[in-house]
């Protein structure tokens, strides 16, 4: 059984005119429509395997978040399937699972409850969750004064230690210092050992080279290749050198 299957997913936005407000009352008056509807992801098929390292890359605005946020439930598709077989843990966006004015320590008990720890397993995680984030000094403060890289060890560590069957990061590797993304690496290296199913955004490709299997390439909502993570890397930067 494979741990994600998406079949003919569309998702659809709305993208509203450039208007000043003079421009949009008498369009409102001409009853002129203010929008008009785009596709984020149009018709994308893929399918992720038990255990595999999977990569989505694409430009800026291709819709890989669009397509996370549905993977995790956290918005609606238009159209498809999408099935997922296996407890998922999104780490999207930068701290988005974070609550600012909780402390370090409050946020990891509350995520863990989030993610169905009971209080024995949260006490079990919670050390290591600390540990691995570097955090023991700050881990009272909260997380409102917390720097970009602070917020994203903690959103990783939390995500990496909830046993969660699938992991779905997003760009959060892009911050942090060189020895912390080397850390993060190592820990998704042993997480797929383990047979967990990882799926990485990432706009940095050379670290997804070593850690992915297979990807795909996102263009304008559409997936234009599925395969071989060298191959999807290689075609990404020659379409890319070609302008394409
Ligand atoms: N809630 C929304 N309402 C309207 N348009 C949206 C919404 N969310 C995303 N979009 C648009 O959908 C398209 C895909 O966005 P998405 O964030 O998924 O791209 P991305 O590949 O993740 O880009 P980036 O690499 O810049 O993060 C973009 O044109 C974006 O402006």
């Amino acid at each position: 059984m494979n741990a994600i299957e998406v079949k003919h997913l569309s998702k659809q936005f709305r993208k509203y005119y450039d208007k000043t407000l003079k421009g949009y009352f008498i369009s409102l008056a001409k009853r002129e429509r203010l929008y008009e509807t785009f596709y984020a992801l149009n018709d994308v098929s893929f399918a992720v395997k038990k255990a595999e390292a999977f990569a989505i890359i694409g430009d800026n605005g291709a819709g890989k978040s669009t397509l996370f946020k549905i993977l995790s439930g956290i918005i609606e598709k238009d159209k498809g399937v999408v099935q997922i077989n296996g407890k998922i843990a999104p780490l999207i966006e930068l701290s988005a699972g974070l609550s600012r004015d909780l402390s370090g320590r409050e946020n990891i008990r509350l995520n863990c409850a989030i993610f169905g720890l009971n209080r024995e397993q949260i006490e079990k995680v919670y050390p290591k969750i600390v540990e691995f984030a570097e955090l023991e000094e700050f881990i009272d403060t909260p997380v409102k004064f917390y720097s970009s890289g602070m917020k994203a060890r903690l959103g990783f560590s939390i995500a990496v230690h909830i046993d969660a069957e699938i992991i779905l990061i997003d760009e959060v590797l892009a911050v942090g210092d060189k020895d912390f993304k080397k850390k993060c690496y190592a820990k998704l290296e042993e997480l797929k050992k383990e047979g967990k199913t990882i799926v990485i955004i990432s706009h940095s490709l050379k670290p997804l080279q070593k850690i992915c299997d297979r990807g795909l390439i996102l263009k304008k909502g559409k997936v234009t290749a599925i395969g071989d993570i060298h191959e999807m890397i290689n075609l990404y930067e020659t379409g890319k050198q070609r302008g394409a």
